[in-house]
């Protein structure tokens, strides 16, 4: 058998930091705790638990995105972006993964769950309220919770992604209406002429508006692949459990259908009829 000391490794990490160290692998894998011995449980734990480490990184993509637009940076801005739509890409294609636990898999452990819920997970909500799906009443599964609450409620005095995108467009002489601008917005955007019209004159002249119209479709992209995080989301909890309500207390697939109808960049989407 081949040492690998041959091959120039170095394996005493006696003193030095190896990479379980670095990665801190000690506390990040003794944190899966089944309460069942269903083999399908450890499969559950695990899809949650590496869904909040890409939300974490999400998070932090689009709170640099957001300053660099604010400091007028688009081009990073447009990196952290695509980054962000890569992500949500990589957790469409984790579904598969848990598509393969069968309703008879969950319900061995399910009745466990308690009134436990991803309707609770508090990087999921500061992912919709940073994108701007904003709503004051998502906090209170939280309020027990006072680091929580003060994460969320730092996100909502916060201008959203879009807002920062149209203070952007604004300073690069668009008509915005200011009253988008200047306060963080505490419930979602809604639909608006003005913006829509803004939008209008960007695809009109690719050209003469070119950094805005890449934005305008990195935004888009942002966006379907949400929705298809969605769309997964739904389909699988269909598969899984059907028309139950959710352990969160919601009526399950009927309150995760109407979650479908969301538009986070409503006139993005509209403005493609009138072009
Ligand atoms: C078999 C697997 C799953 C089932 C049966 C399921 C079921 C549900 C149900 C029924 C709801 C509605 C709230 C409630 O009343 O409980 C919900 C919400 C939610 N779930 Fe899941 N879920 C599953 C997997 C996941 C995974 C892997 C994630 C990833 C983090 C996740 C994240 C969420 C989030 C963030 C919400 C809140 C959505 C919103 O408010 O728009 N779920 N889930
Ligand atoms: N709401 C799910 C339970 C569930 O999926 C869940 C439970 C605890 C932690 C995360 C969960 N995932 C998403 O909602 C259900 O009704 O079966």
């Amino acid at each position: 058998m081949r040492d690998p000391a041959d091959d120039g490794a170095e394996t005493d990490f006696a003193r030095r930091m190896s990479y379980g160290d670095y990665l801190s692998l000690g506390t990040l894998l003794s944190a899966q705790h089944p309460l069942t011995d269903a083999p399908d449980e450890l499969l559950f734990i695990i899809q949650h638990q590496t869904s909040e480490l890409w939300m974490k990184l999400m998070l932090s993509e689009l709170d640099t995105a957001r300053r660099a637009l604010a400091d007028d940076r688009p081009d990073e801005a447009f990196k952290m972006l695509a980054r962000v739509s890569r992500i949500m890409e990589q957790l469409n294609s984790a579904w598969d993964v848990l598509r393969t636990m069968t309703p008879s898999d969950y319900t061995t452990f399910r009745d466990r769950l308690g009134q436990s819920s991803g309707f609770q997970s508090l990087q999921y909500r500061l992912v919709e309220y940073a994108l701007g799906n904003r709503n004051a009443g998502m906090m209170k599964p939280h309020a027990h919770d006072a680091d929580a609450t003060r994460a969320l409620e730092t996100e909502l005095a916060r201008p959203s992604l879009y807002q920062e995108v149209l203070a952007f467009a604004d300073r690069r002489g668009m008509a915005v209406p200011a009253a988008l601008l200047h306060t963080p917005a505490r419930t979602a955007h809604a639909p608006d002429a003005a913006v829509q019209a803004m939008w209008a004159e960007v695809y009109r002249d690719t050209r003469a508006h070119w950094t805005l119209y890449e934005m305008a479709e990195k935004l888009v992209d942002l966006e379907d692949y949400f929705r298809r995080w969605r769309f997964n989301h739904v389909t699988t909890v269909e598969r899984v459990i059907g028309f139950k309500r959710g352990t969160g207390g919601t009526a399950g697939v009927d309150y995760l259908k109407r979650m479908l109808a969301v538009e986070l960049f409503p006139e993005l989407w509209h403005v493609r009829t009138a072009l």
